[in-house]
């Protein structure tokens, strides 16, 4: 028996949907309150705006479900006027919410391991493309029995042309296990949208490749090495973001490459993969590690069976795996 999973994908998209309203809001402003977690690693008023409205949206829809997102509320709670700024946000859309409420949303999306049936979610990955003024993503992906099933993928800053630098900007991707990816408006009325392929290269090398646009998260030497063993001549596009896998769904970019560094050991997290490794699935690509195993999500949050990600077009997967030459 197939699983209709229509709710999920509207309550999804409606969420991802808000969330990007108030991180355009937070980001039209000249200077966001950046925050240094204890990992070192910054988190802005829009991330913890984001994954209360999403975290909220989802308690409201599917009580019974746990959400497993990157944020939590400790740091907000010990910076007040922090707190108050993200509040003063999310009553933009959520009228008369108080700072308390706000915080028991966010911890809303502390499951923290995993179950069958789980939500995962990054309120904007690429939190620094987000604070650039670059790209950002806002993903959402629903998890059932290890598998991601749902995803809802919302790029505030993506053009809709990659080549045309007037094209306009702000895409959702939208995407069911075994019922394609869409390409949807970010803030339209229109939930149905345009179905998506991946490219129709059969070789790379005529083809691009997109990885990190911070160094510190890919190795872009071997990236550039394993592209020039494939014959690719483009330039790299370097973008933040799960923004690299919906422009590998949709087809401006053959491959995405993000390749651990030599000498560091960094574990992927689930929230940074699932939604995106879907979208291009659905749409005729293939996502695996960097030795080919499929992504395992059954160790929620951290993908401690993987190390580094590979996606394709599909075409020639087994090929940009003997490229990458990892033994
Ligand atoms: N050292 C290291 N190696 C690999 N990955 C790391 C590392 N440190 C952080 N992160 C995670 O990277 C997430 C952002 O990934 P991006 O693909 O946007 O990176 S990049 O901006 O394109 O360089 C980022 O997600 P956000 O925190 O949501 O922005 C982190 O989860
Ligand atoms: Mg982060
Ligand atoms: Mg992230
Ligand atoms: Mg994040």
């Amino acid at each position: 028996m197939s699983t209709s999973y229509d709710r999920e994908r509207e309550v999804a998209l409606h969420a991802v949907r808000k969330a990007a309203t108030l991180c355009q809001a937070v980001q039209s402003q000249i200077d966001p309150s950046v925050i240094e977690k204890e990992d070192r690693t910054p988190v802005t008023v829009a991330d913890f705006g984001s994954q209360a409205l999403i975290c909220n949206a989802l308690r409201e829809a599917f009580p019974d479900d746990p959400i497993i997102a990157e944020e939590d509320s400790s740091a907000l709670r010990k910076n007040q006027g922090v707190l108050l700024q993200v509040t003063q946000q999310v009553q933009q859309i959520r009228s008369g919410v108080t700072p308390n409420t706000v915080c028991s949303w966010i911890d809303k999306g502390n499951a923290g391991e995993y179950s069958d049936r789980f939500w995962t979610l990054d309120p904007i990955d690429g939190t620094k493309g987000f604070v650039r003024g670059d790209q950002y993503a806002i993903a959402l992906a629903l998890v059932v029995d290890g598998v991601p099933q749902v995803a809802a993928l919302a790029c505030p800053n993506l053009p809709a042309d990659l080549d045309d630098d007037d094209a306009p900007t702000g895409q959702a991707f939208i995407a069911v296990r075994g019922d394609g990816a869409y390409q949807v408006s970010l803030n339209g009325e229109d939930d149905s949208g345009t179905r998506i392929h991946t490219s129709d290269a059969e070789t790379p090398a005529n083809g691009r490749f997109t990885d990190s646009f911070v160094s510190a998260h890919s190795a872009h030497d071997m990236a550039k090495e394993t592209g020039q063993r494939l014959g690719i001549t483009a330039d790299p596009i370097r973008m933040d973001s799960q923004a690299k896998y919906a422009i590998v769904a949709r087809g401006d970019a053959e491959i995405y490459f993000r390749l651990p560094r030599p000498g560091t050991n960094y574990t992927e997290k689930i929230w940074d993969h699932a939604a995106g490794m879907l979208v291009v699935e659905m749409a005729g690509g293939t996502v695996t590690d960097v030795n080919g195993d499929p992504l395992d999500f059954t160790h929620a949050p951290l993908l401690t069976e993987n190390t580094g990600i590979v996606a394709t077009n599909g075409h020639f997967h087994d090929q940009v795996l003997d490229a990458l030459e990892m033994d």
